[in-house]
């Protein structure tokens, strides 16, 4: 009897605890969500948006997570104009003149703990560092190399791998011809699948531009390519230990070599998996950003970091390796001092060096590659295109157009800035954080500690700027529009950002992109295998998933 009288008395025990708990879940929600609704401390109640976003900082990495960013974004503003609040602390600023407001040199702003997730190393880079003081230090050493002039300079070492890249194309398209005498119809060269069909060799290109981006980086920052156009696929060296690598720097004997244990890594995945998870994991707080990375849906971004960092470590341990290396961008940095004299760590140079490869890289490539797509699916100007191109590079007896011969043509330039438009590779609003003082937008006055950012794929996609066919791949709009039409363009137009972090690489970025795109439309005709849209992974840097081509050589 006295048995039954105890269980029960700690069944309600147990019934009280469980009622109690549950009790304090609306209580939690209430007080971290609803509370700081109304007290409102940021004063951004009369900001519209949607209605979860208000309450709760979830809602913008969801939308990320659901790869919709740039297009949800985009979709928001047509709804409620040029405010949108983004999450409890973060309004979207969709105006030209905002740009300026919050990027320019005088705004004041730092880059929002956002960005503290974008680099796989204690050290910060210069991509992620948020100190302005460190930052512009930074900025300082490495802008000379990115100068018109030292780019310029570096045009015949990316030469070789332009020239790679077409080798490696003409090949796939001899198989054309193979075909024609009885050879086999579709195989693989390296990891790229091909086969033959109606005259032309067929392939994803996504793939080939990252190979030849990335092998281009590879030897301009480091003195070494990663191998990756001749081998045909994406896999590289990575270091296995982090900690163990760094330790080993430069002390090995063996010019050229690792010098530590190393592993193979297929880069490909690692990025776009790792740059999804981190597009997600900088708009949550530190306890959310454990959570999320232990969802069995991102165990391979998770697993990433490690590989991501070594993929780094192996490039400038190789490097250090080989002290009588070509003059490269990784000297820079070696012999940058800080205000005391010292030299970079070996940790801090990975961490450039990371972020060089990263941001370097697969932005080129996928610029590239939708240029590419647009140009294969609208063949008027692909023809226009390649007759301007037939005219400049008649008298050039080269398979790789020099930018001194193409860095001038109306209609190419035309191509290149409507790619960039319509595509828009870095697409979201990169947010930055009100200093103290506040910050006035178009006559709205932000407090200290509110986020702001302004969506570039937003500003690109305006219908009130671009006009009717702003989702129309058309590049005579940048040379028949003048006067003010032409100036609220360049106004809205914004790929590589402005102000103090913009864009480091830009000057690069243009050379290759003209460089690569005139070489190839040159040398190729292009047609799509369907005109199904772009599919593109919506992350900080919006990747194409694939672009299936079919290529046939324009040579008589
Ligand atoms: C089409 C190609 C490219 C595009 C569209 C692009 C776009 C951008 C944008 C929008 C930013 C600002 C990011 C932010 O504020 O969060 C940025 C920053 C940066 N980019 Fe690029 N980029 C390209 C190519 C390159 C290349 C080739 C390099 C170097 C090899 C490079 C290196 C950097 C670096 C280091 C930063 C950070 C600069 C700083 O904070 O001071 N980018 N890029």
């Amino acid at each position: 009897m006295s048995l039954l009288r105890d269980i029960t008395v700690q069944a309600l025990s147990f019934v009280d605890k469980l009622i109690f708990w549950l009790a304090l879940i609306p209580i939690i929600g209430i007080a971290m969500y609803i509370v700081p609704y109304f007290l409102d401390p940021l004063g951004l109640r009369a900001f519209p948006g949607p209605i979860l976003a208000k309450f709760t900082i979830g809602w913008l990495p969801w939308v990320v997570s659901q790869n919709r960013w740039s297009l949800t974004v985009n979709r928001l503003h047509q709804k409620y104009g040029i405010f949108v609040r983004l999450s409890p602390n973060h309004v979207s600023i969709a105006h030209p003149a905002a740009l300026s407001a919050v990027y320019g040199y005088s705004s004041g702003v730092t880059k929002a703990p956002y960005y503290d997730v974008f680099g796989d190393f204690r050290a910060k880079n210069l991509f992620n560092i948020i100190s302005r003081t460190e930052h512009t230090r930074k900025r300082r050493i490495v802008s000379p190399m990115f100068s018109q002039q030292s780019v310029r300079a570096l045009e015949i070492n990316a030469r070789v791998h332009h020239n790679n890249l077409v080798s490696q194309w003409e090949r796939l398209y001899s198989y054309v011809k193979q075909a024609e005498k009885g050879g086999i119809r579709e195989d693989k060269l390296g990891a790229s699948a091909w086969r033959v069909e109606d005259g032309r060799v067929w392939f994803d290109c996504m793939p080939w531009f990252s190979y030849w981006s990335f092998d281009t980086i590879g030897d301009l920052a480091f003195g070494s390519p990663f191998g990756m156009l001749s081998a045909a696929n994406d896999t590289v060296r990575v270091a296995k230990s982090v900690k163990a690598s760094l330790a080993t720097f430069g002390t090995s004997s063996n010019a050229g070599e690792f010098g530590f244990e190393t592993e193979e890594m297929a880069i490909e995945k690692m990025l776009s998996e790792r740059g999804h998870l981190i597009s997600i994991l900088g708009w949550l707080p530190e306890y959310w950003r454990r959570i999320v990375q232990m969802l069995p849906a991102y165990r391979f971004g998770t697993e990433a970091a490690p590989k991501m960092a070594g993929l780094a470590v192996a490039a400038v341990g190789k490097r250090l390796n080989n002290p009588a290396a070509r003059e490269d961008m990784l000297n820079r940095l070696l012999d940058a001092r800080d205000e005391n004299g010292k030299p970079m760590s070996p940790e801090e140079l990975s961490a450039d060096a990371f972020q060089l490869i990263v941001a370097g890289a697969d932005t080129t490539a996928n610029t590239s590659c939708a240029t590419t797509y647009y140009l294969a699916r609208d063949q008027r100007v692909q023809a226009k295109l390649q007759a301007e191109l037939d005219e400049a590079l008649k008298s050039i007896d080269s398979a790789v157009a020099p930018y001194d011969a193409i860095q001038n043509l109306p209609y190419l330039d035309a191509v290149v800035n409507e790619g960039l438009r319509l595509y828009t590779t870095v697409g979201a609003g990169l947010p930055r954080v009100v200093p103290e003082g506040g910050l006035t937008v178009l006559g709205h006055t932000f407090k200290e500690g509110t986020w702001v950012s302004v969506p570039i794929y937003r500003l690109h996609q305006d219908e009130s700027i671009w006009g009717e066919n702003v989702n129309e791949f058309y590049p005579e709009r940048w040379i028949e529009a003048s006067g003010d039409r032409k100036k609220a363009m360049l106004d809205a137009f914004a790929p590589f950002s402005m102000g103090p972090r913009s864009c480091i690489g830009r000057n690069l970025a243009l050379m290759q992109l003209h460089i690569v795109l005139s070489t190839l439309f040159h040398r190729f005709d292009f047609v799509l295998e369907s005109d199904d849209p772009l599919h593109v992974q919506d992350s900080l840097i919006r990747k194409p998933k694939w672009c299936m081509i079919g290529i046939k050589s324009r040579k008589l």
